[in-house]
């Protein structure tokens, strides 16, 4: 094995802080400062032996050619209409930025409407949000720089396709509402800050405003319509009822549960100042999601008092909570994921049942089921429809269908969907592989699915590499998808996929997410060394092939496991993930977070966070058999969703403590990008860069074969 002389990071044994009584020291700490001529070198010395190991894998050339080949397939969304155009997004395949066109009828000949690909010569200037004014006249579309969460907000003349002069700066986890006179768009915005603002740096997002800007007036211009001054850390989401009447104003403070509020607009032709507010929900106790509204009376997604979601309704002009009515009572196992109002009296519902899609139509008026769409085993990665239109469009993707956009017509009956598009990927046979579904138990009993992908009739001795994708976090609910680069693993390694939807996610509802949040977070984790060693026991494949992967919360899941079972597997690859638990809430959006997580400045939570911390608990290996496994820390200079101080630390201590380990063999290496982010909006000529990467890397540390 290549010996690796780690970067002899300095470490400041003075820093030390006090939790509740408890010194926690932390050497790195100058590794948070993005802008040191330090942290710069430090970035610099780690990439210098990290790209020479990726580059000297012997089979980098043909890796990329095939990632490059199998992606270069054409993607499409479903097309939507607005006003009396259709729209849709298209990728001819490698482009870097998907380019959004328009067309005057379904058949007619498509023109490009806003091709990102324009804006910058390396394609990191992406399309961060969007919409389109009642009338189809103008469309607002944010731009996002680098990867960064930060956007500008920018308007656009539909019929000439000119820019409006102004820009609207400052904006970030903006919900952007047109008031239904096309004449003025309700935005989020941040106040200005010292400091940059370009997504490098890690200050603290706080004092959200809700702002209304009137089209064609400079932002200097705009007004402050809601505010919370006391609540510096609250988000405020707002959106405008499909009528037009009210704005239904939802402030959130982390990453669960809203108030609610609402503003009556017709009292306020002229909007010049804060719109008083009338709060319909007074407790951080629920979700509520708003979905349409016959007069005053509005139907909303909740979790309130039913953990698989229900929709209810609310009537605005007596909203007191014991006259609040079920339209959708919760099932008692499938997830109540989105609904949308169509054809004006109807509302199509998406269920998640055993993390399987499934797509109902419902009478609005009664809530009863008129009829299902049938959908293979897969997800519903795309919809379109509104309330006042007569038709929908779906996208359907599974592990080994690249996608199928779908057309249900409601002027004809019976409703029957159409197939719109469906697309190819070259020389990819899917009846050569399988995908199922198994549930294993995890250390507590509990029963958890997990899906298996791979080759049909590998020989099931163990001698298979496997790869384990986890996130298990946010109620994010992990769903089948299409991946060119899984299918290249599987293709040409004999790989075999493994998701198991661990807790923490909300595959079955609240309960599965409370199951892996706050005092359950090991029970994640716990979650995803069970589905390894339900692969290394079924003999799918063995701890010296095995690679775990996440990224963000699922960065944390892997890192956490390998501290806690390095045994378990032969590499693992941490994505931008959160590895300082006592400090995440200090830096951008972080605060956000303690919905799932709780916050080091609570005693309780501090000692459980402590626990699983990967900065705060790597340990030496002992012998060999409990080195680390080969792992490769992934981060990038615009991550501000996460930023890249986590995996720096974290990568520095791993170095310091294992690497210079007599035991350790395997490398403990770090890839820093550069113009490129949390994920969001990256080019695609980046992702084929570093799932390159990621291939090479887990080539070489596993020794694995690349068969033609
Ligand atoms: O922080 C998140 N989402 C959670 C997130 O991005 N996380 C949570 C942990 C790390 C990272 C990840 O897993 O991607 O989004 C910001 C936001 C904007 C508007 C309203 C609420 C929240």
């Amino acid at each position: 094995n290549m010996v690796f002389d780690y970067p002899a990071a300095r470490r400041d044994e003075s820093v030390v802080d006090d939790y509740h009584g408890t010194k926690i020291k932390d050497p790195y700490r100058w590794l948070e400062d993005p802008d040191s001529n330090e942290t710069k070198e430090f970035i610099e010395a780690e990439n210098k032996i990290t790209r020479p190991y990726l580059d000297a894998c012997p089979v980098k050339g043909e890796v990329h050619e095939r990632l490059t080949e199998l992606w270069n397939y054409p993607k499409y969304s479903s097309p939507f209409r607005r006003g009396d155009r259709y729209f849709f997004f298209k990728n001819t395949g490698l482009q870097n930025q998907n380019v959004l066109y328009v067309q005057d009828s379904l058949d007619g000949e498509p023109r490009v409407f806003l091709d990102p690909n324009t804006l910058s010569e390396d394609g990191t200037i992406a399309l961060s949000g969007s919409r389109f004014t009642e009338d189809g006249s103008t469309f607002a579309y944010g731009l996002s720089v680098s990867g960064s969460d930060w956007i500008t907000i920018h308007l656009k003349d539909v019929a000439t396709g000119e820019d409006y002069p102004e820009v609207l700066e400052k904006v970030k986890f903006a919900s952007m509402s047109w008031t239904k006179d096309n004449k003025g768009l309700f935005y989020s915005r941040y106040p200005e800050q010292t400091g940059k603002t370009d997504g490098s740096e890690t200050e603290v997002n706080r004092d959200q405003k809700l702002c209304y800007h009137r089209l064609n007036t400079p932002q200097s211009e705009d007004v402050i319509v809601v505010e919370f001054p006391e609540e510096p850390l609250w988000r405020i989401g707002a959106e405008v009822t499909d009528c037009g009447r009210y704005l239904i104003v939802s402030p959130v403070r982390d990453c669960r549960d809203n108030l609610l509020f609402y503003a009556d607009l017709s009292k306020h032709p002229n909007i010049d100042g804060l719109l008083p507010l009338t709060q319909i929900v007074h407790k951080f106790e629920a979700d509520y999601e708003y979905v349409t509204n016959e007069g005053s009376v509005c139907i909303f997604r909740t979790n309130r008092n039913a953990p698989n979601y229900r929709l209810i309704k609310i009537d605005l002009h007596n909203p007191a909570e014991e006259n609040w009515e079920t339209l959708i009572p919760e099932h008692q196992s499938d997830v109540l994921d989105w609904a949308s109002a169509v054809d004006h009296d109807k509302l199509v519902i998406h269920y998640i049942r055993d993390v399987k899609s499934v797509l109902q139509l419902h009478s609005m008026k009664t809530g009863e089921l008129l009829q299902s769409f049938h959908l293979d085993v897969g997800s519903v990665v795309g919809f379109s429809g509104k309330k006042d239109q007569t038709e929908i469009f779906y996208h359907f993707m599974s592990f080994l269908t690249p996608g199928v956009i779908y057309h249900v017509d409601f002027t004809k009956q019976p409703y029957s969907p159409t197939i719109f598009r469906e697309v190819k990927v070259k020389d990819f046979d899917a009846s050569q592989y399988e995908a199922k579904q198994v549930f294993y138990s995890s250390k507590d009993g509990t029963k958890v699915p997990m899906f298996i992908v791979s080759k049909k009739d590998l020989p099931r001795d163990g001698s298979n590499p496997a790869l384990i994708y986890g996130y298990g976090g946010f109620n994010i609910n992990i769903q089948p998808s299409f991946s060119v680069t899984r299918l290249v693993f599987m293709q040409h390694y004999n790989g075999i996929i493994a998701i198991p939807n661990i807790r923490g996610g909300g595959e079955y509802g609240e309960r599965w997410h409370n199951g892996g949040r706050l005092l359950n977070k090991q029970n994640v984790f716990d979650d995803f060394q069970a589905a390894a060693e339900y692969l290394i026991a079924e003999k799918y494949t063995r701890a010296s092939l095995l690679t775990s992967q996440g990224g963000s919360n699922g960065g944390l899941l892997v890192a956490a496991c390998i501290n806690q079972r390095p045994d378990l597997y032969g590499a693992a690859i941490v994505q931008v993930g959160v590895l300082d638990m006592l400090r995440f809430q200090k830096f951008t959006i972080g605060h956000a977070w303690v919905s799932d997580y709780g916050s080091s400045d609570n005693k309780t939570q501090f000692e459980y966070l402590l626990k699983y911390s990967p900065l705060h608990n790597i340990v030496a290996p002992v012998d060999e058999r409990h080195q680390y496994p080969a792992t490769l820390v992934l981060t990038a200079d615009h991550d501000d969703r996460v930023v890249p101080l986590h995996s720096l630390k974290f990568v520095a201590e791993l170095q310091h403590v294992a690497g210079h380990s007599r035991a350790q063999h395997r490398p403990l290496l770090a890839r820093v990008d550069t113009k490129a982010g949390h994920g969001g909006g990256k080019p695609t000529a980046k992702i084929i860069e570093e799932h390159t990467d990621i291939l090479c890397f887990m080539t070489q540390a596993l020794d694995l074969k690349f068969v033609k």
